[in-house]
């Protein structure tokens, strides 16, 4: 049984990252959120226990006063985002983050195994890299630029070095001090663009406030961009007729979980909460290309839960703890949950736990197929980074 409710939380660095969790009270979205749910109990405070955006990105911390919050690393994605919705009186908190009486036991929905299919995924690239290794002699190389201390951007590099290792992938990395000029970080990208033996490269991202994560991703090769951060590649998405040599990770690994699982997208209407860079926009425009109809939801949308109440599709991205609620979906519809959210929770080993975007317990009673969080998107996300390094090799060697 919970113990505290949280409200409105954003993606974390800690939970994530296996940095001190950080203690930050927002005070003006606790009591918006406090104010929208009737009789809730005084001793439910809404304490914003992390704070950044889904998927870890955001650049916009400098929006929220550093005052109000403790320790939270360098900075605090995403609560912008939170502040929006936190001030919509019309939403309602999910109750089930506050009471164990709606349980997953009551669920009818068919799980999304992300984990397993990153999996699948994971051993399909291992066996092209195998035989690209026998016809040209050559694997596929990724390289890393990692900025900084976070923590939880350490785990995530150490995840996908170890990641390119199980499938044959070379990886190569610099680490370069938080207080790195932006130069240097440009030189490392330079050296990576001009060696033959990398295909791939990323930045892990957010980069330190002083560096502009504009400047520093569009410094990638775009024929080497395998995150699909790049302008070029995100332009030549939006652009009907034009394909972008990569597509971000995280938003296709949410149309490859709905393929793989069976899910018939043309012709039905998908719903995208949240339209971020990284996520939302490409998600929609993604979705569009499967010849879905899309409307995308966000934070000064009137009337949200009964827009995406008639999808067939939802993909929540919005970076708020559980926001979905049950009847925002229409019975039999399925649900991609983009988001990563840490909540207070006694119970739990480390005092806390992860949820999505959506209210897990109550969805999976209405939706037929639902990803889980943790195990759904997330896992994909690294696998699809294998996937475009291996593309970006293949097109190399002409293959
Ligand atoms: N250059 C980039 N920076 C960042 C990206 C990115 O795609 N490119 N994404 C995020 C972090 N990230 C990969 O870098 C990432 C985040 C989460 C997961 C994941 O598998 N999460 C698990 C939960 C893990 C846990 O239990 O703590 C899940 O959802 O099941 C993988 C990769 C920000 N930066």
């Amino acid at each position: 049984m919970m113990g505290a409710c949280v409200r409105g939380v954003m993606m974390n660095q800690s939970t994530l990252g296996l940095a001190p969790r950080p203690d930050c009270v927002t005070k003006a979205m606790n009591a918006s959120w406090r104010s929208a749910v009737p009789g809730n109990s005084p001793t439910c405070c809404s304490r914003v226990v992390s704070a950044h955006s889904y998927r870890g990105f955001g650049s916009t911390a400098e929006k929220v006063k550093r005052s109000e919050c403790t320790v939270l690393g360098n900075t605090i994605y995403g609560l912008h985002v939170v502040d929006h919705w936190a001030s919509r009186h019309d939403l309602q908190p999910c109750r089930a983050i506050l009471q164990d009486d709606v349980t997953a036991s009551e669920a009818t929905a068919e799980v999304i195994d992300g984990k397993k299919i990153a999996q699948d995924v994971r051993r399909e690239i291992a066996q092209e890299v195998l035989k690209m290794k026998e016809t040209v002699g050559k694997v596929p190389g990724l390289a890393v630029v990692l900025v900084g201390n976070r923590t939880d951007s350490a785990t995530y590099v150490r995840s996908k070095k170890k990641a390119c290792e199980e499938v044959g992938i070379a990886s190569f990395g610099v680490t370069l001090p938080e207080d790195a000029s932006e130069q240097e970080v440009l030189d490392a990208v330079s050296k990576f663009n001009d060696d033959p033996s990398v295909h791939g490269i990323l930045v892990q991202l957010p980069l330190p406030k002083h560096m502009s994560e504009e400047k520093v991703v569009g410094a990638i090769s775009v024929e080497k961009d395998v995150d699909g951060f790049h302008p070029l590649n995100v332009g030549r998405l939006a652009l009907q007729g034009r394909t972008p040599l990569f597509v971000s990770c995280t938003p296709k690994g949410c149309i490859e979980l709905l393929l793989r699982s069976g899910v018939e997208i043309a012709g039905k209407h998908a719903v995208v909460i949240g339209r971020s860079n990284v996520v939302g926009m490409p998600a929609a425009i993604l979705l569009q290309g499967h010849n879905a109809t899309v409307t995308t939801v966000h934070s000064r949308t009137p009337h949200p839960a009964e827009v995406t109440r008639s999808a067939d599709i939802v993909i929540a991205a919005v970076g708020v703890a559980q926001l979905v609620r049950g009847d925002w979906i229409k019975p039999g519809a399925v649900v991609i949950d983009v988001g990563i959210n840490s909540v207070d929770d006694p119970s739990a080993k480390k005092g806390y736990r992860l949820v999505g975007d959506v209210c897990y317990a109550e969805v999976a009673k209405v939706a037929s197929k639902i990803t889980p969080v943790p195990g759904g998107v997330g896992p994909m996300t690294i696998a699809m980074l294998l996937q475009n390094t291996l593309e970006s090799a293949k097109r190399t060697f002409d293959l």
